[in-house]
């Protein structure tokens, strides 16, 4: 089957189980960046002429942006793994709803550059998705001019061509999130005037880096604090561009925790993209003691890229300060599995966000690690969790509700390969909206993984 025409996952469950394993050996690659991967489809569809993309991922959450861009006229055509060719200038309305799965990214974004587009379009989503709030992208846009139903800041969302064009505005960014402030700078290209975004703290600039790269100009100056402010003209128009994904350190994580926590391990995950607002993840591992090195260290289209070499470390509890949180966003549940298996404790704050992702990931973690024996705390925006406080580390034994949630399906199989008793999840389909070879990596590194009939 065509990777841009896998059937939607969306009613298939799949229960998998993950066992206590033998030593991890061997290199992976990491698979193209989800962040980079939406851009890169969106902004090539924007842009007049022909791109081409190398390394994109085909999961299942960038191929419903791919089938949106073409639902809107651009030509978006797949020749080989990875490779896609985007040819976009004139958008137009759809006739029916853009369905965008259980993915955040695609639908935010591509509400923005639908704006910005000056055409309109309805935007739908699965049970996950259709409960997070999409208030926090509408309130801008509605600054700068644009009508959108909604259903109380839920989906699905209707906007409405605007007519006399969007207008230029000044907005400060609520939370921390690279998707609204994504949606702001794509809405910005049909803005007549300049936009200026105060962003208060740092989140991952792809779409920043992306759009320079496909010949759009904005500027940033820092503030007075650790933000800083983004200004763009409106009304520019997009030139092609070649984009090559460099891996993705959030699916990089997966391994790289296995190797940490399962005794003997030694695995090189390849390609991982070193962002420095990305990065939050590989930083704290160090600070916990992890044995990782950074190898082949290069440049790649304006991104530093390294292979990450991972091996079995004793690790000590630690505490996360709450200003690292956007910079490793989509890892807490992962590191939560990983600070089960340290000494002492682990403290993690600062993490609202997480509440509104694919789950409640604070509940989905802590619920999940409870159910398989290990003593961990929460509140509002924080959780804690005492590394070997059982004997041994986790004992597992559980069946866990992942609730649609990709990561927390991948951390809880990691968590697997190293506790007592195996560990079940109740549905290993949402995988596939990230990295949809995540298994067969796994197993490939020597991890016992297996559809549990
Ligand atoms: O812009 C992006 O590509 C993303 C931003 C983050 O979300 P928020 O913008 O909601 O923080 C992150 O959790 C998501 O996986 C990808
Ligand atoms: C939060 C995530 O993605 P999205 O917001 O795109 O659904 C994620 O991949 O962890």
């Amino acid at each position: 089957m065509s990777a841009s025409s896998r059937k939607p996952s969306d009613t298939e469950t799949h229960r998998t189980v993950a066992r206590r394993s033998g030593p991890l050996n061997g290199a992976v690659t990491a698979p193209g960046d989800k962040s980079i991967s939406h851009r890169s489809l969106i902004l090539s569809a924007l842009a007049k002429g022909e791109s081409r993309i190398t390394g994109l991922l085909e999961g299942d959450d960038v191929l419903r942006t791919a089938t949106s861009m073409r639902a809107l006229g651009a030509s978006v055509e797949r020749s080989g793994a990875g490779e896609w060719t985007v040819s976009g200038g004139a958008w137009a309305t759809p006739e029916k709803s853009l369905y965008f799965g259980n993915s955040g990214t695609g639908v935010r974004l591509v509400m923005g550059a639908v704006a910005g587009a000056g055409v309109g379009a309805s935007f739908e989503g699965d049970i996950s998705l259709r409960g997070r709030p999409m208030g926090r992208v509408l309130e801008p846009l509605r600054l700068m001019g644009v009508e959108a139903d909604d259903h109380e800041g839920r989906l699905p969302v209707k906007i409405k061509t605007a007519e006399n064009g969007l207008r230029a505005v000044e907005v400060k960014l609520a939370s921390a999130s690279a998707q609204v402030k994504s949606a702001i700078l794509l809405a910005a290209l049909g803005a007549s005037g300049q936009v200026r975004i105060h962003e208060p703290i740092l989140c991952r600039d792809h779409t920043e880096r992306m759009l320079s790269a496909f010949g759009v100009e904005l500027s940033t100056e820092p503030d007075c604090e650790n933000g800083r402010y983004i200004t763009m003209a409106g009304g520019q128009a997009l030139s092609p561009c070649d984009v090559n994904v460099p891996g993705d350190p959030s699916s990089a994580a997966f391994a790289i925790a296995a190797a940490l926590i399962v005794p003997n391990s030694d695995v090189v995950v390849k390609g991982v993209l070193l962002n420095p607002l990305r990065t939050g993840l590989y930083q704290t591992l160090r600070e916990m003691g992890a044995d990782l090195t950074f190898e082949n260290q290069r440049e790649e289209n304006g991104e530093e890229v390294a292979d990450i070499r991972a091996r079995y470390s004793v690790l000590r509890g630690v505490e996360v300060p709450a200003s690292r949180a956007p910079s490793m966003i989509d890892e807490y549940p992962i590191l939560a599995v990983v600070a089960a298996f340290a000494h002492g404790e682990t403290m993690m704050t600062g993490l609202e966000e997480l509440r509104v992702k694919e789950s409640d990931r604070i509940a989905s973690v802590e619920t999940g690690l409870v159910a398989c024996g290990v003593d961990v705390v929460s509140g509002p925006d924080w959780l804690r969790v005492r590394g070997g406080s059982t004997t041994p580390a986790m004992i597992g034994g559980a069946t866990i509700k992942t609730h649609h949630d990709h990561r927390i399906a991948m951390s809880f199989l990691v968590a697997g390969l190293v506790s007592e008793q195996p560990i079940q999840i109740d549905d290993a389909s949402m995988i596939a909206t990230s990295f949809p070879d995540f298994i067969a990596q796994m197993i490939s590194i020597g991890a016992d993984i297996a559809q549990d009939k």
